[in-house]
Formats: C-alpha cells, structure tokens, sequence
C-alpha cells in the first residue's frame, strides 16, 4: 500500500514525530508512532494548526499544578498543633471530636460502641435529673475501665498526624493545656470525670504523677501518658499531689509558663477527714494496722493539745500556704479555684466555670447529671448507643469517692475550725472571693 509520510510538531521543545498513514486513513484517528513505536491518536494537520500548544507535556503540568494546589488547600485547612504550648479551639460548635458519635442536643453524652454496659442503670433519656434511680451505678473510677474514653482503643500514633486535618480522625498523644492541681480529697475525679464529657476535651485516665514522682522521666515520657486526642481537643490531666509538693510550681512553669491551672478546695475540715478516711482505709488494706487511730487522736498533738500542724491531712488543708508557692511562679489569672462542696451538690455550676475558663463552648449542663439516691451524689446520663430508642444509662464515680465519714469531736472540730480560721482568711484574700466555711 501507498504511504505518506509526515513531520508535526507535538510540542514546545519543536520534538518531532514521524507519522505513517495511509491517505485512506489522512484524518483523525489511532496512527503509528514511529518515534515511540506506539499506535497513538494524532490530530489531522489542520486540528494541530488550530492548537499548536495544547500537548501532552502542558496537560500533564497542568494536572500538576491542579493536584499540588488540591494537596496545599488541604494542608492549610489542618490546624497544626503547638506541643506544650496551649491549644485552644473554644469557638468550635462542632462535636465531630468524638469519633464521629452522635450528639444529643441536650447533652453530648454517647458511649463509644465499645463500652461495656452490663449492670449499668437504664434511665429515660429525659429523666429528670434529681429523680429518685435505681442502683448499681456502673462506676468511674481511676481504677476501673474509662468508659467515656473514646480513644481508648486506639493504639496506633503517627507522628505525622500533627499536620493531618480534623477529616482524618486520627490522634496523637499530646501535653495537657491544663493541670488539675488539687486539693486531694476535694472533688479532683468528678471534675475531670465531668469535663471528659464535652467533646472537645481528653482527659488522663491515672494521674501521673509527673512533676513530683515521675520528673525524672522526661517529657516524652509525660506525654506518653496522656489520652489520644484531635487537634480540635484539648488535655488535661488531675494530679491533686502538685498542690502540697514544694518542686512542682517550678518544674510546672518550666515546662509551659502559660498553663491554665485548676485548683478545687473544700470546706478544711472535711477534707482533713476525707483525707484521713482513704489512709486509714489503705492501712487496714495493707493489714499495717488492725486497729487504726482515731482522727481525733491524730490531728491534735497529745502533748499540747493543740492542733497538730504537721499531721499531713490538716497540713493539706491549709490552701494559703500551698498557694503561696504556686503564686511566686503564676499568676491569679492562670488559676481557676473551683468549689468543691458545690461539684457534689450543684456540678454543672462549676463546669460552667470550667469551660469558661478554658475557652470552651458550654456542653455541660444541668441536664447531663442525675442524681442517685444510693450513692447520694449526682452521676452523669450517657447515652447508650447500642440501644436505638436514645436510652440513657447513669455513670458515677467509684465506691472510693463518697465514703462515710466518722463522726469528729466537737471539742476538736471547734480547735480546728480555730486553727484553720487565719489561713482560710489569707487564702480568700489571695483570690479574691469567700467560702462559706465556718
Ligand atoms: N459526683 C460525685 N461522686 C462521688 N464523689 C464526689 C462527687 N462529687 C464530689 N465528690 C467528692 O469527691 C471526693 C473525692 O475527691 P477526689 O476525687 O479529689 O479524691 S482523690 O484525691 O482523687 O483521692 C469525695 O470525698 P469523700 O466523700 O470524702 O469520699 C466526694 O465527696
């Protein structure tokens, strides 16, 4: 058969193809490539004339350039976060931080599918809260499962998540913005337990114990114990050891001057007892007693008959002394003093002051708190997702938290309320604002 052969131009760098084809097949249409010894689609002369610079070469820039553009809008969109240095995201509304778990618009409360339910106490979902329910409440303690944890099972940390979108879902471990400091005995677990609840806020299942036990483990290491979260979270940790311990200020403002600081106080007195309640409680456990002393005998010194200002469980209720030290390092304004006989009467007051604090949407309210009759303190109303009809099941702090407390003589409730007088007086000058404490 009779062949033409042609020369066109494919593209800017004037590289030529050499074309076969018959002129019964002179239009448009599959040819052989000579040059690549491929059959390809090559335009008739006349479509080449009209685009001279429309070639494979420019397409494929062009799909770059489009792909690369694609690639930096995502980037931009993802919120890198700062390691150690505060995160907040108060004015994000969206509840998509909890892997995806749908939100009740009068409580964001949902257990991850996970969660283990057996013996929980099955409510309406718009039981009203301080309604009489029935008992055993599953328990939240820090020793017992994290039901509310949504990463709990997430073991996987990619260290390149840091640059990775919301869209992503994947978490990485990171510092806390905010240390609950204490006081030990004054609600530190119900208010952690209760923030855990807005869904932009992880919280550390253990304290731990960084600053004064574990400093010499270094940074990684602390991080190392904080719960997965997304960037849109924040973290915050309880170790109520850090008010009392001298160390800890320093090393705290070493490791983030600008940290939020939450300090929960109750009524002295109580909290001394409390205090002594949980040591005698290990004691007996340990079996290092078999008949522990009373309270009485150990908060007032034999020989004098005074106030005994050493017995640590009065020396931990003495909140000037202790926030005296935290105040060399901090400032008023970076601490928030919450009420801690307020949390077990009235709590989403002081979790309203809470996310304020931290610059949080307001998410947990009144409605997301039961109260339980048996335990005698408010639980909180979950959402139990694997039923469909939106029930709710009630979570309370564990047996240890709400303990019975023995009765303290008045004699010696009246030297410590004596006692404790000057130092309340000084801790309420420092911050501003009185408790109704005796
Ligand atoms: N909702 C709810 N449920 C249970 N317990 C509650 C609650 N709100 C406050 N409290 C009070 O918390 C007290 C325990 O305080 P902490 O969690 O700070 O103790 S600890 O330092 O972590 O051991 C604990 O002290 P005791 O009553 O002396 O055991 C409780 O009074």
């Amino acid at each position: 058969m009779h062949q033409h052969q042609h020369v066109l131009p494919l593209d800017k760098k004037q590289t030529y193809v050499m074309v076969q084809y018959s002129p019964l097949n002179s239009g448009s249409g599959a040819q052989y490539d000579s040059y690549r010894g491929l059959h390809q689609f090559v335009p008739p002369p006349a479509i080449v004339a009209r685009c001279p610079k429309l070639t494979r070469y420019k397409m494929i820039g062009l799909l770059a350039v489009v792909v690369l553009s694609l690639f930096l809008l995502t980037f931009m969109a993802a919120k890198p976060p700062t390691m150690g240095v505060p995160f907040f995201r108060g004015d994000d509304q969206t509840l998509a931080g909890r892997g995806g778990l749908a939100a009740s618009p009068m409580c964001s409360l949902t257990l991850p599918e996970d969660a283990n339910l057996s013996g929980g106490v099955e409510l309406t979902a718009d039981a009203a809260p301080g309604a009489p329910v029935a008992q055993s409440p599953e328990t939240l303690d820090n020793t017992g499962t994290d039901a509310f944890n949504p990463g709990q099972n997430e073991v996987h940390v990619y260290p390149s998540d840091r640059y990775e979108s919301d869209s992503t879902r994947r978490r990485i471990k990171r510092f806390p913005t905010a240390i609950v400091i204490g006081a030990r005995k004054a609600g530190t677990r119900a208010v952690l337990r209760f923030v855990d609840l807005h869904p932009d806020v992880v919280t550390s299942k253990r304290e731990p114990h960084f600053f004064d036990r574990e400093y010499k483990q270094g940074l990684e290491w602390y991080r190392q114990q904080m719960p997965l979260s997304l960037p849109s979270q924040i973290t915050l940790e309880k170790t109520p050891n850090y008010l009392v311990d001298w160390e800890v200020p320093k090393r705290v403002y070493n490791f983030n001057e600008s940290i939020k600081l939450i300090l929960i106080v109750r009524e002295p007195i109580s909290r001394a007892v409390s205090d002594y309640v949980q040591l005698r409680e290990r004691a007996l456990k340990n079996g290092r007693y078999k008949r522990f002393p009373d309270f009485e005998s150990l908060a007032i010194d034999p020989s004098t008959g005074d106030v005994d200002k050493s017995y640590a469980p009065v020396k931990r209720s003495l909140y000037s002394r202790h926030l005296e030290r935290w105040l060399a390092f901090f400032n008023m304004s970076q601490i928030l003093i919450l009420d801690g006989d307020n949390i077990r009467y009235r709590p989403w007051e002081e979790m309203a002051k809470v996310e304020k604090f931290l610059g949080l949407s307001h998410q947990v309210k009144q409605d997301c708190f039961v109260f339980n009759e048996t335990k005698g303190f408010f639980c909180v109303k979950v959402i139990d997702r694997k039923k469909s009809n939106g029930a709710t099941v009630q979570k309370c702090l564990s047996e240890s938290k709400g303990r019975v407390h023995p009765p303290i003589d008045p004699v010696v409730r009246s030297k410590l309320r004596d006692f404790f007088h000057p130092f309340n007086k000084r801790f309420f000058y420092k911050i501003g604002r009185t408790f109704d404490w005796e």
